[in-house]
């Protein structure tokens, strides 16, 4: 039988009486890049801390190859973690923090210093070897931290916020960095971020959490294309979404309805769909059509400008319908500009029947 490199079964943690954790279930393949995201609180750190051995388990099993590594001690599980603090040693050199956890293995000194070397010079820090922690800028010490991990060469690495101290322009820099080592290396990575084009970027995986559970785990095209739940379509955002029930016409064909019209979808779930289901009807923001005229399109409904970021050359147009129904539209300026429309102008939204997206609930 195959393994999973790691499997999460029925994993939960409490903390007194509250629910940290619960009924996670997760395969991790080797040398997979799994990203893991969700909301403040809904429990990303403690599943990774558990996964390391800092936090014991309330509940459920971690396997390892098939192997149950509950209760293995950290550095018996060899699942080193970065995190954002870093947690480096600031009294020590750039050498002797990458060497800590050789030693901590009894790795003999000529091996260490060569292993050293060798993690130092892949993380262009061959210059720095001397040099206090407090001497180098905050990218120099996020690969002082990850090149402290690597030298000890795990085939996985736990990775919680690594990149959220650094400025924009060297978290990219960095995302460059990182998603080549992992590819290179063969490590599994499992990265908890706050950042939707981190995870999107690197990650092979996308796991959503809310409220200590999976809602949705698959590849960052599968989220974002076809997301599972509302909560998914609503934490990704730039998604607008119309609740609506199916009706089937005397034609024969199922529309849905809701507060916001009457639409038509030609996506594969509608065959599944019985007479009156609740459904929440999905509709990307690049899907959208913004026209000052109606009576055009097959999808239709008329909002009133309430917002507008300009993001480079794109601008987020948020509209809301008479319902209360929130509308993101992305237009590019120049479409923009030639739409002349303001804040409090009212417009027609539209979309193709085959551009919706369906989900339950
Ligand atoms: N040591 C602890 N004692 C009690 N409650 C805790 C402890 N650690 C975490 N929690 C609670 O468990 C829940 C999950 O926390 P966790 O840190 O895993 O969330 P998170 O998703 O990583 O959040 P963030 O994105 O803000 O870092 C939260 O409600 C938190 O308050």
């Amino acid at each position: 039988m195959s393994h999973a490199h790691i499997s999460l079964r029925n994993i939960r943690k409490t903390y007194g009486d509250a629910v940290a954790v619960e009924n996670l279930n997760l395969d991790i393949e080797e040398g997979k890049f799994v990203a893991i995201m969700g909301p403040s609180g809904c429990g990303k750190s403690t599943m990774l801390r558990m996964l390391a051995g800092l936090e014991d388990v309330s509940g459920g099993d971690i396997l390892r190859e098939g192997q149950w590594i509950n209760e293995l001690s950290i550095w018996e599980r060899d699942m080193p973690m970065v995190w954002q603090s870093l947690a480096l040693f600031p009294f020590l050199t750039v050498r002797k923090n990458v060497e800590f956890g050789l030693r901590m293995k009894g790795v003999g000194k000529a091996e260490r210093k060569t292993r050293v070397l060798d993690w130092l010079q892949k993380l262009g820090l061959e210059g720095y070897a001397d040099r206090g922690i407090d001497q180098l800028s905050g990218g120099q010490r996020q690969r002082v931290a990850l090149a402290r991990c690597l030298v000890t060469e795990p085939s996985v690495l736990l990775l919680d916020e690594p990149l959220s101290a650094l400025d924009a322009h060297l978290s990219v820099q960095m995302q460059g960095e990182l998603k080549r080592l992992q590819r290179e290396l063969g490590i599994t990575f499992v990265y908890v971020t706050h950042s939707h084009s981190e995870a999107f970027s690197m990650a092979d995986t996308v796991v959503i959490m809310n409220q200590g559970r999976i809602e949705q785990a698959g590849s960052p095209e599968d989220i974002y294309l076809r997301p599972a739940t509302p909560f998914v379509a609503r934490f990704l955002g730039g998604s607008s979404i119309f609740d609506c029930k199916a009706r089937r016409l005397k034609s024969g064909e199922m529309v849905l309805e809701g507060p916001d019209g009457s639409f038509k979808c030609t996506g594969p779930e509608m065959a599944d769909l019985d007479e009156g289901q609740q459904v929440s009807l999905i509709v990307r923001a690049d899907q959208i059509s913004v026209t000052a005229k109606a009576g055009w399109a097959e999808n239709e409904v008329a909002a009133r400008v309430v917002g507008e970021e300009f993001i480079g050359a794109l601008v987020n147009l948020r509209l809301e319908t008479a319902a209360g129904t929130a509308i993101t539209v992305q237009l590019q300026q120049r479409d923009m500009q030639a739409l002349d429309i303001e804040v409090g102008t009212t417009v027609t939204a539209s979309w193709h029947p085959e551009d919706g997206h369906i989900i339950n609930g």
